[in-house]
Formats: structure tokens, sequence, C-alpha cells
């Protein structure tokens, strides 16, 4: 067995081989960059890195190798991020503040290194994109327990602006202050939901009867916990680590399988990458009529298009009870039958996006 001295010697070699290996990757990477820029084609293809991730899962695993698809997933998609820079630095404007879990996971696509835009609205990253003061928008459009985020849908309606990528993350939630004991402490902050989702563990340790002061996201509860020793905050680690805030307690969530599902959005087209998603946005001409829907999605059914959602909005405009649907089925929008499918209902369907199939 060789000794630690040994193996250290032996992990530097290794690395400078591995510097030498991604230096010459940014070489050719840089190449790309000017052929995209010569064709105007987009930098971020979320499908080509999905297809070389799935092709080093399977060569590591062949092979008998440790790193499985979390670890190669991990490793790579910070290679992509660095990659992407170097073709064209690009601007991502999140839902903030700073360390909201949308942060985490725009952190978790496009790396520590990308130039992050915090905005305060969900509205407010649209148009951003709208006026191009970033290339791509990250926002939140689904929680397993809250539900569909409504201003996401309905901005996704007018918009011009396009999903790219999806990514489900889970989301665990911390216990953060700066007081000494937990009976110092007066009041609470987090987002509405952040109580809700903590409710057992408030009870728990008799926090229930302590004030509970709602703000706009979880990081704002990390900043207000940050400036009074007698308050704490739920928010991520994250937040809690970012502002200052020691955290007391970790995955304080009642139940553990609280997952977010987030949009990146821009303003390009995805190629095929065999295991897409697509998200339209159907207007029904005769909503009002028994039956309009169920005709509508008969058509996926005789095409054996599967559905994984569908979300029906109240139209706001003024005809009285409209409702549009927001509906998400597995294929790409250029597929043969689904474009047929398509056609037959162009007046009614607005395409929002196709884009490799996330995981939890
Ligand atoms: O293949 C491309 O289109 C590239 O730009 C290269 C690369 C990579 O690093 O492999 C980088 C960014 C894209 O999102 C996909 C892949």
């Amino acid at each position: 067995m060789k000794s630690l001295e040994e193996c250290r010697a032996r992990i530097d070699e290794i690395d400078n081989e591995v510097v030498d290996l991604l230096n010459r990757r940014m070489e050719v990477v840089r190449r790309v960059g000017e052929i995209k820029h010569e064709s105007n084609s987009a930098i971020y293809r979320p499908e080509r890195e999905k297809a070389i991730i799935d092709r080093l899962t399977k060569i590591s695993e062949s092979s008998g190798g440790l790193l499985n698809s979390q670890a190669i997933e991990a490793v790579f998609l910070e290679i992509f991020a660095v990659a992407r820079n170097l073709e064209l630095p690009e601007r991502i404007a999140y839902l903030g503040p700073e360390g909201s879990f949308t942060h985490q996971a725009a952190e978790s696509r496009f790396g520590a290194m990308s130039d992050y835009l915090s905005l305060g609205s969900i509205e407010a990253v649209f148009k951003t994109l709208e006026a191009s003061r970033a290339k791509f928008g990250v926002v939140p459009i689904e929680n397993s327990r809250d539900g569909v985020v409504g201003e996401t849908l309905d901005l996704l309606g007018k918009s011009s602006v396009k999903i790219v990528a999806e990514l489900y993350m889970p989301i665990h939630m911390a216990f953060a202050t700066k007081a000494e004991k937990i009976h110092h402490i007066k009041r609470i902050y987090s987002k509405d939901k952040g109580f809700g989702q903590c409710r057992e563990f408030l009870t728990e340790h008799g926090l229930d009867v302590v004030e509970h002061i709602p703000v706009e996201s979880t990081a704002k509860a990390a900043i207000l916990a940050a400036k009074d020793p007698e308050a704490a905050a739920i928010c991520s680690h994250i937040a809690a680590k970012l502002y200052g805030v020691p955290t007391l307690f970790e995955n304080i969530e009642d139940t553990h399988n609280n997952a977010t599902r987030f949009f990146i959005l821009s303003d390009f087209k995805n190629g095929i990458s065999g295991e897409d998603k697509t998200s339209i946005l159907v207007r029904l001409k005769d909503a009002q009529k028994a039956g309009a829907l169920v005709h509508f999605l008969e058509d996926f059914n005789n095409a054996d298009i599967n559905l994984s959602k569908i979300e029906s909005r109240p139209s706001r405009d003024n005809d009285g009870f409209g409702y549009w649907f927001f509906i998400d089925f597995f294929g790409h929008i250029d597929e043969p039958k689904i474009q047929s499918l398509i056609q037959k209902h162009a007046d009614e369907v607005t395409w929002l996006g196709s884009y490799v199939k996330g995981e939890l």
C-alpha cells in the first residue's frame, strides 16, 4: 500500500494531466464559440450536454469506475459552465435575492463562475430577458407541496421568452438564528410557505407561540434575522451562510420529499434530444362547449403522446369565465406526429418551449 505522501504525489501528477486535458478541451470549445458566433447560434445546448453526461456515465459504469452518474453530472456541469463562459459570457437573471432557492437552482446549472443578476420579482426576470439585458432567466414553476406558481404561468402566456430547460431541486429548510438560546427568540421570519412547511418542527420546539412574520422570500428572512439577535429565519442553509446567521437545525421541513421545479428561460429553440418535454398554452375556441377540452386531449391520446401536466388558468380577459390550459407532454415540438397535432390546433396553441426532461 502506498503512503500518504506517495498518494499525494500521484494525485498531483494526475491533476497536472487533468488541467492539461481541460485546457485542450477549452481550446476546442473556443473554436466552437467562433463557429457559433459566425452562424449566430445558441451557446447553451442542454440536449448536447445531456448526451455528453449520458455517454460518460455509460463509459464510467462499464469500466467499473468510481464516478456514478451524479458525480459525472456534478463535475461536467461546472466544466460546461466554464466552457459557455469562454464561448460568450452570458448573464443569468434569477428571482432573488441572493441565496434564494432560485439562486441555488441557477448556480446548479450555470456554475459558480457566471455573471448573475438578482431581481426582485418573476415579472422583472421576464422583462429583463425581453429587453435582452440577460440571456437566461431562472424562475420557479411549481412546488411538490404548494402547487403551481401562478405568476410564472401567467407571464409565460404573455411573453415571447421560451423555456429552454427544466430542473428539479429538493428543497430543505434550515432554522437559523443569532440568539444564544431558543427561548430568547421573539420572532421568526420566513416566506409564508416556509412556516407552512415546518409546522411540526415549530410546535415541537415551542416556537409556534412566538410571532411569525411572513416576508417576500426566505433569503430576505435571513437578511432580517442577521440584524436582530432576538429573531430567527426559516430559510435555505445557503442563505443563512451567505448572510452570516448560524444554522441551528437543518432539514426542518415536515416532509422530506419537498421539491421545486424551475424553468430556465431564453430566446432559442433546442434540438431534439430524444428525451424531451414540451410545454404549450391552449386557448380553446369553444371552451364553453361541453367536451372541447376532452376532444383536444383525445388527439393527444390518439397520437400516443403522454401528458405529464395540465393546469387551468382563468384567462382574465373580458370573456367572463374563460380559461386557458397549460399542458406539458413528452416529446419535442419538431417531431412529425407532434407537428401534425399542433398544426391541427394552430389557432389555439402557443408553444412555450421544448427541453430535455429534468430529473429529481
Ligand atoms: O457543443 C457545443 O455546442 C458547445 O458549445 C460545447 C459545450 C461543451 O462544453 O461540451 C458547451 C456548451 C453547450 O451547452 C454544449 C456543449
